[in-house]
């Protein structure tokens, strides 16, 4: 489980997050949605410790980022807004440098690769050098190193931005499978439709704030809006920035 309480960060002028609070759960599937610069990206920095909030409390499993980031990275599979891979080295390879970062022995590595490699489908490009790969395959490949060590808490940010049609399905078909086993899934979006599809669990910001949350039901019913699209542009005070 994640929690963030009370989250601030700035840069100069720019209050990025001024007090972002939510609570990701186990076995369900949480959306951060919001508008281009809502403050998602930067959230999820701090979330898996690549950025020091200027104040608040990140919990992952109970243990606290600020004090303890080992152990919080330990428990955190992370696709990052950079998903940059080795392209000297092919798919296998790249997963393999991840599991031994994390101390993982070669047989575990193996499995686990074998594994993610077939919930993926990633048959056809795991020996390739990922040099010249699709976007699609950069995906594919960066959530598979990101998930080698089988972490309990999985955090994606955009994961499917640039994929087409089908490359979008099988992403959504494999985060349910996460959540399916149990995990605590956090993404970020800023397309609404995207996170109406796939999330058990919406927190929807804006200008670095969390101005409302819940189940799709729920928050039709905050914002007094029979349709999920007005919902969130009345939660949100504006539509900029959120369409596709
Ligand atoms: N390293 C930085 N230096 C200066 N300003 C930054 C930095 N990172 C983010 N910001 C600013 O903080 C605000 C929030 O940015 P952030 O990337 O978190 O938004 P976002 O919700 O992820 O947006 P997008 O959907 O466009 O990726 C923006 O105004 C952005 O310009």
């Amino acid at each position: 489980m994640i929690e963030v309480r009370d989250l601030h960060k700035a840069f100069g002028k720019v209050k990025a997050v001024d007090g972002v609070g939510f609570r990701a759960e186990d076995g369900r599937i949480t959306g951060l949605l919001g508008p281009n610069g809502a403050g998602k990206t930067t959230t999820l920095r701090m979330l898996y410790t690549l950025m020091r909030p200027d104040r608040g409390q990140v919990l992952v499993d109970g243990m606290d980022a600020g004090t303890d980031p080992e152990a919080v990275r330990r428990r955190l599979g992370v696709l990052p807004d950079a998903r940059g891979l080795y392209k000297r080295l092919s798919s296998r390879e790249n997963i393999r440098y991840f599991g031994r970062l994390h101390g993982l022995d070669e047989a575990t590595i193996a499995a686990r690769t074998d594994a993610l490699a077939a919930a993926l489908d990633m048959g056809d490009i795991i020996d390739r050098r990922t040099e010249g790969f699709s976007q699609g395959q950069r995906v594919k490949t960066a959530i598979a190193r990101a998930l080698v060590h089988d972490p309990r808490n999985v955090i994606l940010d955009e994961p499917t931005n640039g994929l087409d049609v089908m490359a979008t399905r099988a992403m959504r078909r494999f985060l349910r499978q996460l959540r399916d086993e149990g995990r605590c899934v956090l993404f970020s979006s800023h397309i609404m439709q995207e996170v109406a599809a796939l999330c058990d669990h919406i927190v929807i910001i804006a200008r670095g704030r969390v101005v409302a949350e819940g189940s799709a039901d729920e928050l039709r019913a905050q914002t007094g809006e029979d349709n999920l699209e007005d919902a969130f542009v009345k939660a949100i005070g504006s539509e900029e920035g959120l369409m596709a």
